[in-house]
């Protein structure tokens, strides 16, 4: 199928290079000239497992080009996806801006049939605003074209998002007419092996919802877990233990119930407060939804309570390691990353901060950390270390989780070490003689 991808970030460029891959003719679009150029040159924007190789290789046979012009690449186009961003605007719910902003330019220069799909994060509702947008820039021209709207959310996680979007666990479909939805059938059956049971085709709205709600039911895990964890450390048990107790039920399960230093992200903090906007919007007030923000945003400042607690208030004079900047590990995203939160705080009540990330240095330096003062950004976690009062763990990114702890005691300047991922344990801790706090679980002594 020939396929136009509006908004090549990191849900648009995973998505085209995944069709490119499964042979269809895709063009990914974004009004970012330099980013499209890049992309020219095999230079991608994200740091994201996988892809680099996959859009050098679709760019080489042809079967994947970058633009920035849209008005050029719709002509005899089977499929246009829009995928540009819907940022939390100031009243919490999702901005549409750039959606109907596409859908504005999809109306200007549309001259075939075309089926557009919503891959978007969009509140239900969305895609009837794209159709009158649509409708009207058609009405305008006099044009009488035949278009569908569709609305196909997008469940792929950073770090994970090739093998998310290749072997889905589910790929929602909605569409109201049946000649579309077919076509979607069409284009989403080579990801399936064995049938196409997880290809669940639904009514538009029922789809826009289906996405907000998986993503709010995997934040209330997250902030149920992070509340259990505080409960947890004041009556003396292990949430680690807990956490494992309660995951062998096969209706509880074990994923989405680590507890942390909060979720982050892109997704979460703004898809759950989006919903919790909608249904005040219908008159309804969603009270677990919003108690599920509430929670983590107490749960990112846990940390910095924890070290406040042990080296008093006022922190001018201290000077704390951060290992991990990005709101998870495997990306260089640093949307909403408890880290911003816990280091901004730590650095306000007179901290230095030492920070390492794997990958998301630049985007600390240039964008969410900018301007913050009393930051050095080292080059390893080791350097990150050196005469430091204690280290801090943010990120559970995989070379975190054995460093050497005989090095990082001996670079410290005292051996306390802080864990708002739960990497290590007592016993390991224990052992190399480090005074260690964790989320869920009371103090090891030094
Ligand atoms: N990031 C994720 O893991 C993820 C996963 C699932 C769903 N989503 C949803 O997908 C959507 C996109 O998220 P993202 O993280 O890829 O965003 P992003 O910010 O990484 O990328 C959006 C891109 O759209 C471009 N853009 C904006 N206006 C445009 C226009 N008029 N024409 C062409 N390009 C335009 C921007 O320049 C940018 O490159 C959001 O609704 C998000 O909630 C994101
Ligand atoms: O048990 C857990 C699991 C995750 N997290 C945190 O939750 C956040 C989000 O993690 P994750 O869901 O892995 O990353 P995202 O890339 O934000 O993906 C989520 O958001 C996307 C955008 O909507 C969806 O497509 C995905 O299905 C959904 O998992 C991160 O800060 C994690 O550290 C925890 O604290 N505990």
């Amino acid at each position: 199928m020939k396929i136009t991808v509006i908004g090549t970030g990191y849900v648009g460029l995973v998505s085209g290079t995944c069709f490119a891959e499964m042979g269809n003719k895709v063009t990914c679009i974004d009004v970012d000239e330099t980013k499209i150029s890049k992309l020219k040159e095999g230079i991608i924007p994200i740091y994201e497992p996988g892809l680099e190789v996959m859009v050098a290789k679709n760019f080489e046979r042809k079967t994947l080009n970058f633009s920035t012009k849209l008005s050029e690449h719709l002509d005899n186009c089977d499929i246009a996806f829009i995928a540009v961003g819907t940022p939390m605007g100031d009243d919490g719910s999702a901005d549409l801006k750039y959606v109907l902003q596409v859908a504005k330019e999809i109306g200007q220069h549309m001259s075939t049939p075309l089926i557009v799909v919503d891959k978007s994060t969009v509140p239900v509702g969305t895609a009837d605003k794209v159709r009158a947008t649509i409708n009207s820039e058609l009405e305008k021209r006099g044009a009488d074209i035949d278009f569908d709207v569709v609305s196909n959310p997008e469940f792929l996680k950073e770090g994970d998002a090739i093998s998310d979007f290749m072997k889905p666990d589910r790929v929602v479909i909605g569409a109201d007419r049946e000649d579309t939805a077919e076509t979607m059938r069409t284009l989403y059956s080579p990801f399936f092996r064995s049938g196409s049971a997880r290809l669940i085709v639904m009514d538009v709205r029922s789809a826009e919802m289906t996405k907000y709600v998986a993503n709010a039911m995997l934040a209330t895990k997250i902030s149920f877990m992070n509340e259990i964890a505080n409960i947890c450390e004041l009556v003396g048990a292990d949430v680690n233990d807990v956490r494992i107790g309660i995951g062998s039920d096969s209706r509880i399960g074990y994923s989405f119930i680590y507890p942390g230093a909060g979720y982050g992200g892109s997704c979460f903090p703004k898809d759950v407060k989006a919903l919790h906007r909608t249904a005040k919007e219908y008159g309804f007030n969603a009270e677990l939804i919003g108690s599920v923000e509430a929670v983590n945003d107490r749960q990112k400042l846990v940390i910095a309570k924890k070290v406040i607690n042990r080296f008093g208030e006022d922190l001018s004079g201290k000077t704390f390691a951060i290992w991990g900047l990005s709101f998870k590990p495997d990306t260089d995203d640093m949307r909403e990353a408890p880290a911003i939160y816990i280091i901004k705080e730590l650095v306000s009540r007179g901290a230095k901060i030492k920070a390492y990330d794997p990958k998301a240095m630049h985007e600390a330096q240039e964008c969410y950390l900018k301007g913050v003062e009393n930051i050095t950004y080292c080059n390893s976690k080791y350097e990150a270390i050196v005469d430091a009062d204690a280290m801090i763990l943010l990120t559970d990114w995989k070379e975190f989780r054995i460093p050497d702890f005989e090095e990082l005691k001996t670079q410290l300047k005292e051996p306390v070490v802080f864990d708002g991922r739960n990497q290590y344990s007592d016993k390991m801790m224990k052992k190399h003689g480090f005074e260690y706090f964790q989320i869920g679980k009371q103090p090891l002594k030094g």
